[in-house]
């Protein structure tokens, strides 16, 4: 039986919506609360950056307790802010010390890591792909020098920060907890965060669902050779995110924020499915959260077809088709 913290491990969750629709717990959130509950015995709690977690989806992730701050017109956007709340959920009395932080590797999440691992001078993890805990530490994987080497490392001090890659680790069914708490916090912001803030904010791509919380996601690559009907249209059959090879992206054939890989951004999808791409290290380790990958490549030889689920060899441009012909 693996080893697990004895104290509550504090999760930084998103949301995506607003306050006129409600908010919804993102997937990659759900995932990383159930990867928490593997690394304790006690509790595992949720901070929230909005005024209406969906507590009903934190409770079926496991969440006992929720702290919910009040931002008082700041952007949770802002990294240094979201670390100030986690920083206040620590210290509210009667204190209940925490094993350890999680929060999401994305742009913001590794920010907020390393603003916490400097606060609480112990250390923080980023781009983590699997969790454990060994002789009452957090052990950390993370893959290395384009994803070709594994390294496993840990926080020997202090309270131990990792942000996790959306997806990765193993997150096993929970328990539900039928009503977590809501604990209101007051947060004393300092002068350096509110040295920042956000004028605006518009989302780019309003069509279809985000890159990082797609069920299904299709990849293009270079094999499309600039051509994206065919990748479009299956992905709308399927009500898939557009992704793509980082080729794909210096060619300005689809942009940069649809790609996925070491540079690009990390996806966890059901199922993900990609059509002339080779499957380079680089790309792969990005899509190392899905749970059934689908290749459709004209190279047998190609590496995605080792990590595929199904690979179907042959043009893309006459297999996509047919294959929209036969889902009618
Ligand atoms: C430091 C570094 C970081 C990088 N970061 C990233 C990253 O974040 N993301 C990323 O994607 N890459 C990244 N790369 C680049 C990566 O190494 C690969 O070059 C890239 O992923 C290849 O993209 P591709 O698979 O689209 O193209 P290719 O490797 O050219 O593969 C195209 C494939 O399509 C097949 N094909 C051609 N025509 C057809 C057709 N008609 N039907 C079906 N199949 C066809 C070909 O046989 C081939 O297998 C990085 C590289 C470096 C050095």
């Amino acid at each position: 039986m693996s080893e697990k913290f004895a104290n509550p491990v504090l999760v930084i969750v998103d949301h995506v919506g607003n306050e006129t629709e409600g908010f919804t717990l993102t997937e990659p959130s759900k995932h990383l609360l159930k990867v928490a509950r593997t690394l304790t015995d006690s509790d595992v709690w949720a901070l929230a950056l909005n005024p209406s977690p969906q507590m009903g989806a934190l409770g079926e992730c496991g969440v006992s307790k929720v702290f919910v701050p009040d931002l008082a017109g700041r952007s949770p956007r802002v990294s240094a802010v979201v670390a100030e709340c986690a920083i206040a959920a620590t210290e509210i009395q009667p204190p209940a010390p925490i094993s350890a932080i999680l929060c999401l590797s994305n742009y913001r999440g590794r920010e907020v890591a390393s603003i916490l691992g400097a606060h609480f001078e112990s250390g923080a993890a980023t781009d983590v792909t699997a969790l454990a805990v060994k002789d009452g530490q957090l052990v950390a994987h993370k893959s290395v020098l384009g994803g070709q080497w594994e390294t496993t490392f840990t926080i020997p001090r202090g309270l131990p920060i990792a942000a996790v890659r959306p997806g990765a680790g193993q997150a096993p069914e929970v328990k539900p907890v039928a009503t977590p708490g809501v604990v209101p916090l007051n947060v004393r912001f300092s002068s350096v965060t509110d040295a920042i803030s956000v004028i605006s904010s518009e989302e780019l791509h309003a069509e279809g669902p985000t890159l990082t919380e797609a069920a299904v996601v299709v990849c293009a690559g270079y094999g499309t050779d600039g051509d994206l009907d065919a990748v479009n249209d299956l992905a709308e059959k399927l009500g898939a995110a557009v992704g793509a090879t980082r080729t794909v992206c210096d060619e300005g054939w689809l942009p940069r924020t649809a790609q996925i890989g070491q540079t690009g951004v990390s996806v966890a999808p059901k199922l993900y499915i990609s059509a002339g791409v080779s499957g380079a290290v680089h790309h792969t380790c990005g899509i190392a959260g899905a749970e059934r990958i689908v290749a459709i490549v004209d190279d047998e030889e190609a590496p995605i077809v080792q990590i595929a689920d199904l690979s179907i060899i042959g043009d893309l441009q006459e297999i996509i088709p047919a294959a929209l012909a036969e889902l009618g």
